[in-house]
């Protein structure tokens, strides 16, 4: 489906580059993706590094792509569509990766009969390991939904989700590599405070994350289960995790998505 489709980026920044790695490396074709960025430096490197084109106007990729990702900030979102105006929108499918703004509020501000599908990326796309949940406008086919699933599938998984689930996805899912970061970040320092050399104790925690999800995705075990099987009696583990229930580990990680997860739903409100 994605073969001879045209796909153009509206903004060239983190979000961008990984979905642009992530289909390139997946076999999507350097000439069928463009990006359109105000900066001439960054513009430079993402045609120098990804032999794509790259364009100043925003105007010269919505005429020239079939597909678009919106993948400027939220903030931006409604003066840029704005100066786009509806008739250099029109018949395009816009997907959009912006955090927060809904397909209604999309396809008010590029006409109200784009197309839209709202996807809520992560950075692992840039590795090809990103997890992705998707939604469809009110005027989206069956086939626009599948080619922006195609996309996502090609840089990690894809799941589909009701619209009103996707704030909660943005402040899991895609905030979520953030927390990760700084689990093995805590991780690692922890290990140097009791004497691991930097760059062993980075290996091991970030071995560990990787490993401790893999296992869990392939054997479909509960993470509890999981837990258990680690936690001898009187051991090690259960010393741990009770210093982690001690200063309310579970409890910061559910309070950080439901932060995440209301400042999405803000950004999404004019
Ligand atoms: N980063 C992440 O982990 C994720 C981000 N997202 C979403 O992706 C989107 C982009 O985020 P991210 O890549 O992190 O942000 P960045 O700031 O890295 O990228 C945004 C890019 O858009 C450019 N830009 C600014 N104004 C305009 C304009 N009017 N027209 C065209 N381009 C413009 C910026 O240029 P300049 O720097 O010169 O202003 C910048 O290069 C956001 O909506 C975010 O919610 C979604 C999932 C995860
Ligand atoms: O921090 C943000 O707003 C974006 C959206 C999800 C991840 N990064």
């Amino acid at each position: 489906m994605l073969k001879g489709r045209t796909i153009g980026f509206i903004g060239g920044g983190n979000m961008a580059e990984a979905v642009i790695k992530g289909l390139l490396a997946g076999g999507v074709p350097a000439g069928g993706l463009m990006v359109a960025e105000p900066m001439a430096e960054r513009r430079e490197f993402l045609r120098s590094t990804y032999g794509i084109g790259t364009y100043a106007a925003n105007g010269e990729v919505a005429a020239k792509a079939d597909t678009l990702i919106m993948s400027v900030k939220p903030q931006v979102f409604r003066g840029m569509a704005a100066e786009l105006g509806e008739s250099g929108l029109e018949g395009k499918l816009v997907i959009s990766i912006m955090a927060g703004i809904p397909t209604g509020a999309i396809e008010e501000a590029c006409g109200t009969s784009t197309r839209v599908i709202r996807v809520m990326p992560n950075t692992p796309a840039l590795v090809l390991a990103g997890a992705s949940a998707l939604c469809p406008g009110k005027n989206a086919t069956d086939n626009d939904l599948a080619l922006a699933r195609e996309i996502f599938d090609l840089v990690g998984t894809a799941c589909l989700v009701d619209e009103k689930l996707m704030d909660a996805v943005t402040g899991l899912s895609g905030s979520g590599p953030a927390y990760v970061f700084m689990f093995i970040e805590a991780l690692s320092d922890a290990g140097v405070k009791n004497g691991l050399p930097r760059d062993v104790a980075t290996q091991l925690a970030a071995q560990t994350v990787l490993g401790s999800a893999k296992l869990l995705l392939e054997t479909g075990s509960h993470a509890a289960v999981l837990k258990e099987k680690v936690t001898s009696p009187g051991g090690t583990t259960i010393a741990g995790v009770a210093a982690l229930e001690r200063d309310s580990f579970r409890s910061a990680v559910i309070a950080a998505v439901d932060a995440a997860t209301a400042r999405s739903v803000e950004l999404g409100k004019k």
